[in-house]
């Protein structure tokens, strides 16, 4: 750690300033890392601008640490020097207040595995994962109540309107965060979180919230597959309807806690109709039926390691409908 660094952090050392860790480093864990940079520093009286980044490749983490910057999933984008990147979990997440969860959903259970145990006992921790996990009879469950069983932590989630390439280059964007009791952390999460670029609101309905963001990327597959067939924008427009009264009836079914009103903040509609135009699951599945190629093989050729969540997704929605006997026939 460079000889400045090191003194701000025995400043901050001595005092109750919460720490600050970022689980993932793909594309969006790229830009988040950006913002937390940001607020950490705008925020040093609740904040240790001291921020641990979890990059599992080595090389990777040694370029960041000397560049400042994440050459394979967010190239040419400065992340400020306060964020450091460690390649050992355990040591990211060791003495931290406070965990950004920002993985591909399907890696989520063991990474938290190596966690258990291993945390502060008052850690709080915020999921801003898109997807959903299932369990062995057949029935979804909600990636932040997944962190919480294993961790034995409080989780809220953050969703949006949010294309990361956009958010890097800071244009302006809205995102929600969803808590269980805002009074507790409202706070503390939107100082984490708002910039003038990045506009945060808060409401206490963090399942909607968190079904919203993981449902909209089913439907953006659908409107890949509607770009690749050309079948018109009309046609993928009705298409993003109907997919929203199928999110709508999905979370009102399995999670009969839907508060209309969320759906119009900007992890519903918003963040369903950004993803159908410009998102990578709309975009992989655009170029699959326009070729004879399988997901995975346009997968790796059209992202470099990154992961549409969609796909998986749509195949663990499948299993809970066949599971509870909800498909239509
Ligand atoms: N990219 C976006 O524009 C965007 C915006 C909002 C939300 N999200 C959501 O954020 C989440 C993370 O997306 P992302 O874009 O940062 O990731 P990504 O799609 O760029 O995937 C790369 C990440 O996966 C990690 N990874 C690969 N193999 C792994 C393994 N075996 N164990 C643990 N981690 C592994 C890599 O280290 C890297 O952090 C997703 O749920 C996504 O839906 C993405
Ligand atoms: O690129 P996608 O399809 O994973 O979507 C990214 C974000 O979720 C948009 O808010």
């Amino acid at each position: 750690m460079a000889p400045n660094l090191e003194r701000i952090e025995s400043n901050f050392e001595r005092t109750n300033r919460k720490r600050v860790a970022i689980i993932g480093s793909g594309n969006w864990g790229s830009a988040i890392a950006k913002i937390i940079g940001q607020t950490t520093r705008n925020h040093q009286d609740t904040f240790n601008p001291i921020v641990n980044w979890w990059v599992r490749d080595q090389k990777l983490k040694e370029f960041i640490n000397n560049e400042h910057e994440n050459p394979k999933y967010l190239p040419g984008k400065k992340i400020s020097k306060n964020v450091i990147a460690i390649s050992d979990l355990v040591e990211t997440c060791k003495d931290v207040d406070v965990l950004i969860f920002v993985i591909p959903h399907q890696f989520i259970a063991q990474v938290c595995q190596q966690l258990a145990g291993k945390l502060k006992k008052r850690a709080v921790a915020i999921s801003l994962i898109k997807g959903l996990s299932i369990n062995p009879t057949g029935q979804i469950k909600l990636i932040s109540d997944e962190i919480s069983e294993i961790l034995g932590i409080e989780v809220a989630v953050l969703m949006g309107a949010n294309l990361a390439h956009e958010v890097a280059d800071e244009k302006f964007c809205e995102a929600t965060i969803g808590t269980h009791n805002k009074e507790n952390n409202g706070e503390m999460w939107f100082k984490l979180f708002n910039t003038d670029y990045f506009r945060i609101t808060i409401v206490d309905d963090a399942h909607t919230v968190e079904l919203c963001g993981a449902l909209k990327n089913v439907v953006a597959c659908a409107a890949g597959f509607a770009d690749g067939l050309k079948i018109g924008e009309n046609a993928k427009v009705a298409l993003i309807r109907k997919g929203l009264m199928e999110i709508i009836k999905f979370i009102d079914n399995f999670y009969p806690v839907v508060r209309y009103e969320t759906i119009f903040e900007s992890c519903g509609i918003a963040d369903l109709v950004t993803t159908c135009y410009g998102g990578r699951n709309r975009k992989v599945c655009e170029a699959y039926v326009s070729s004879n190629k399988t997901l995975a093989e346009v997968e790796k050729e059209l992202l470099n390691g990154q992961s549409a969540q969609g796909p998986l997704t749509a195949e663990e929605i499948f299993v809970t409908l066949k599971s509870s006997n909800s498909l239509e026939k």
